[in-house]
């Protein structure tokens, strides 16, 4: 029986694996983890992370063929192919700091993995690194290597959070890539052969590992930049009275172009995007390509600019003050369908919120009331933005109020914002909202989700990012 191993029970290793259990069963698969606690939740009822459908495929496979474990040296020790899926965040501190990947992480599972390995590895890099990081990894592997033969794969992950179980399941492609050596071919042909138990062949792309490993952080560039590319013209759309969801409409007619991703919304967020893209512009700086480097830093400036413009527009709509009114949050993931809220667009708008001294009442479906208050409190790391390195003060935390329905955050609030586009946001009863709000009172649809025309009609006085302005707002510009 093949064993596989995976060293980091998070977003990506859990899912990942759950799916290849279920779709293997001649294979077995253990999850391992430092953090004991998430290793626990995984062999509980209540699972660390929310992703439609994992939950039933964990419960099939847990005790058959899929294992998680705290257990990591013995379980990476018996292992004949290895995961590494730990996390790879911007550097905080040190040379590269703000750019940089931190590859603490991912260095002290590749030495352990020395330190333990008694058989010869297939070691495959899941996490997203910096193209050549395989070459460190073998360098470390092979400068402790006892004897042992290892093959580095890189074998980058393109699921969504929110949607994960279906793209692993379906994906439209699976990338491996790896040496152009024997050994190498060998290795890559077993990964292979894992993921045709249901991948159909022509979907399962072969390359060299430099290929792999950029094309990672490509992809992840290239599909942000077209959010920054809809989110730009979704200001011009305001300015002029131009529709952005018809525009992209008509611009993603084009089968050049696409029609897929092309939503203008309050800003991307996510654990990765923002990441990747620095990552990537400081391999550009580190390779002399200072052009090549900044093109990409347009992208993350286009979506601070856009978060920025979101609040400007709350502000400004208000008679240019907040101080003391009760806004309404509605949604605090960084996307529907997932409790994630790394880099979420309502980290930032929420806190310059809270700066210009509004009081802010927020519902998540999924997000919990400890997980905001840290989030809203925690120092965040952010290049070119210094204000948010500042840290939130308690005071302003205890404006804050958490609330697990949107009818309560909405009632006496003077505006709502709704910042992640839950399905449900879609089919409240507005009028009943309407009823409980101070007058005038404001919808702020950072996601293009409410019938503007039912709302006005109502009596509120809607935003909606890249469409026709309300009178009302067409009159107090947002400066960004
Ligand atoms: N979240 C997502 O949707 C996607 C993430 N990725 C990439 O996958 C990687 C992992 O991301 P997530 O799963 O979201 O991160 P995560 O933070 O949810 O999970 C990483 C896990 O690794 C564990 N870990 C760290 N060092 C370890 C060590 N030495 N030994 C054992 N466990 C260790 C941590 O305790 C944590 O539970 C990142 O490189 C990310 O860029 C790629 C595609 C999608
Ligand atoms: O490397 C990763 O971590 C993953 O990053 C993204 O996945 P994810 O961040 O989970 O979710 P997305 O659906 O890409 O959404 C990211 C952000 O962009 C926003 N978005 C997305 C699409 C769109 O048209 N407009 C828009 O504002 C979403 O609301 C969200 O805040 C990529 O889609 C995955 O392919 C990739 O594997």
């Amino acid at each position: 029986m093949v064993k596989i191993c995976c060293i980091g029970a998070g977003y990506v290793g859990g899912p990942t694996m759950a799916v290849i259990a279920l779709k293997c069963p001649s294979i077995q698969v253990v999850v391992v983890d430092i953090s004991v606690s998430r290793i626990t939740a995984w062999n509980s009822e209540q699972l660390p992370i929310y992703e439609p459908g994992l939950e039933d495929i964990v419960k099939q496979c847990r005790g058959k063929n899929l294992f998680f474990s705290p257990d990591v040296e013995k379980n990476v020790a018996e292992a004949d192919i290895i995961f590494v899926s730990v996390n790879t965040p911007t550097k905080t501190q040190g040379l590269g700091a703000g750019r940089a990947a931190d590859l603490t992480y991912w260095e002290s599972a590749a030495r352990m993995i020395a330190d333990v390995s008694t058989s010869n590895k297939i070691v495959v890099e899941k996490s997203t690194v910096p193209v050549k990081t395989a070459e460190a990894i073998e360098k470390i592997l092979s400068f402790n290597s006892k004897g042992i033969n290892y093959q580095i794969l890189s074998n980058p992950e393109f699921l969504a959070e929110g949607t994960a179980i279906q793209d692993l399941f379906n994906p439209d492609r699976v990338l491996i890539g790896g040496r152009e050596t024997p050994d190498g071919q060998k290795a890559i042909q077993t990964l292979k052969d894992v993921y045709a138990h249901w991948v159909p062949e022509d979907r399962i792309i072969t390359t060299n590992l430099w290929s792999a490993e950029l094309s990672k952080l490509a992809a992840n560039a290239f599909l942000a930049q077209r959010i920054s590319s809809v989110n730009a013209m979704s200001a011009l759309c305001e300015a002029t009275g131009a529709d952005v969801s018809q525009v992209s409409h008509a611009v993603g007619k084009d089968t050049r172009i696409g029609s897929k991703f092309l939503n203008a919304s309050v800003g991307f967020g996510g654990s990765c995007f923002q990441k990747d893209i620095l990552n990537l512009v400081y391999i550009c700086e580190c390779n002399g390509l200072p052009e090549v480097a900044n093109y990409w830093k347009q992208v993350i400036k286009v979506n601070d600019y856009q978060k920025k413009r979101f609040v400007n527009r709350v502000v400004s709509s208000m008679f240019n003050t907040v101080s003391g009114k009760k806004i309404a949050i509605l949604g605090f993931a960084f996307k529907k369908d997932t409790g994630d809220t790394r880099e979420t667009p309502a980290i930032d708008v929420c806190k310059e919120l809270l700066r210009d001294r509004a009081r802010l009442s927020i519902y998540d479906p999924q997000v919990t009331v400890d997980q905001i208050q840290r989030d809203l409190s925690m120092d965040k790391f952010d290049w070119d933005h210094p204000v948010h390195l500042q840290p939130m003060s308690p005071s302003t935390v205890k404006k804050v109020s958490i609330v697990w329905d949107a009818y309560e955050a909405a009632r006496d609030a003077h505006a709502i914002c709704i910042l992640t586009e839950w399905d449900e946001f879609k089919t409240l009863d507005y009028q009943r909202i309407f009823d409980n709000m101070q007058k005038p009172a404001f919808v702020f649809d950072g996601r293009n989700m409410v019938n503007v025309k039912k709302l006005r009609e109502i009596g509120f006085i809607v935003y909606s990012i890249g469409k026709p302005l309300d009178p009302w707002i067409k009159d107090m510009p947002a400066v960004a």
